[in-house]
This record gives C-alpha cells, structure tokens and sequence, in this order.
C-alpha cells in the first residue's frame, strides 16, 4: 500500500508562491510585487500586481523611478496590494489574510485595514527605514493587524512542463 506524499508545499509556501507569480506580471522594470489575499479556511480570494490602472497604456505612462513627479512612476502606479483589494468580487475580506512579496507601504495599509484584512505575510522588506513603511507598521499595529515575514524555505520549487 502506497503512503502519503510528506514532502507537500505548506500553506504559506503555496500563497507566498501565488503571490510571486503574480508579481510576476508586473511590467515595473525594478521593483514586480504580488499579492494573494486568501480567507480564513484557506481559499484564494483574489490576486494582484503593481501597475498602471486599465486605460493607462504601459507603453505610454513612464516607468521612470527619478525626474519630474508627472514623468515617473509613482504617481500613477497602483500596489499589488490594492489591485488584489479591488480586484475581489466577493463581498467581504473580513478576517482575511494577505500574502505579499515586498511590505505594504503606507497608503496600501490603510487600505487592508479598513477592508478588514487581519493577517499580512510579507517577504521583502527593502524599504523599512521609510517613513512609509514606518507608518505602516504604526498603524498595523494601533489597528490590531498581525503581521510577519514569509519563512523562505531552501525548497526549491518547479514547474512540470
Ligand atoms: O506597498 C507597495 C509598495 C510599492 N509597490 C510597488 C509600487 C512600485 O511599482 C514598486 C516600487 O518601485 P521602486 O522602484 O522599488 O521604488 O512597488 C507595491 O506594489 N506595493
Ligand atoms: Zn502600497
């Protein structure tokens, strides 16, 4: 009698690598995150990447990191984090957890705790010493949303073709 495969992907490798692969789409030439939002008994509710908003050409907006604030990136970007908010089609992210390759900044944390997203396993963190991110944390944590970093396992994982 044949047993049971124990060399499985756990829950937190299946989404953070769900959340990679979304990132994977993004078209910013420095920095692709990806975010996968799943709910409390484990099912994915929505997926997201950095990017221009639809009708915003990625061959027209600028991808420039540096220059006049109209001729680069950030004003016109839109976070993974806040794609895979807005791109749910259900009705409540309640006690939702969200799995995300770079730490949220800011402004997307605003946005996870007032949708009611309570869990945020991140993988990077490159941009801690901000103010973005440092207020980030700030509110994380008046707001009562638990957060900690992906524990990257040396797995390495491979697509069958
Ligand atoms: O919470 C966040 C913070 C940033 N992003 C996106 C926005 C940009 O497209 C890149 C950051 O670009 P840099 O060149 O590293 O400044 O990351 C996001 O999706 N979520
Ligand atoms: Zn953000």
């Amino acid at each position: 009698m044949s047993s049971k495969r124990t060399d499985y992907i756990s829950w937190d490798e299946y989404f953070m690598g769900v959340a990679i692969l979304s990132g994977m789409r993004s078209k910013d030439p420095n920095t692709q995150v990806g975010a996968c939002i799943v709910s409390q008994d484990n099912k994915i509710l929505s997926m997201g990447y950095n990017g221009f908003p639809i009708g915003c050409s990625d061959d027209e907006f600028p991808w420039d990191r540096e220059g006049e604030p109209l001729d680069s990136k950030y004003l016109y970007s839109t976070h993974s984090e806040l794609n895979a908010i807005l791109n749910y089609r259900g009705t409540s992210l309640e006690g939702a957890k969200l799995y995300v390759s770079l730490f949220p900044c800011n402004e997307c944390a605003k946005a996870i705790i007032q949708c009611g997203i309570k869990t945020i396993v991140y993988d990077e963190d490159k941009y801690k010493d901000t103010p973005s991110v440092i207020a980030s944390k700030k509110m994380l944590d008046a707001a009562g949303v638990r957060y900690y970093q992906y524990n990257r396992s040396n797995r390495e994982i491979k697509f069958k073709v």
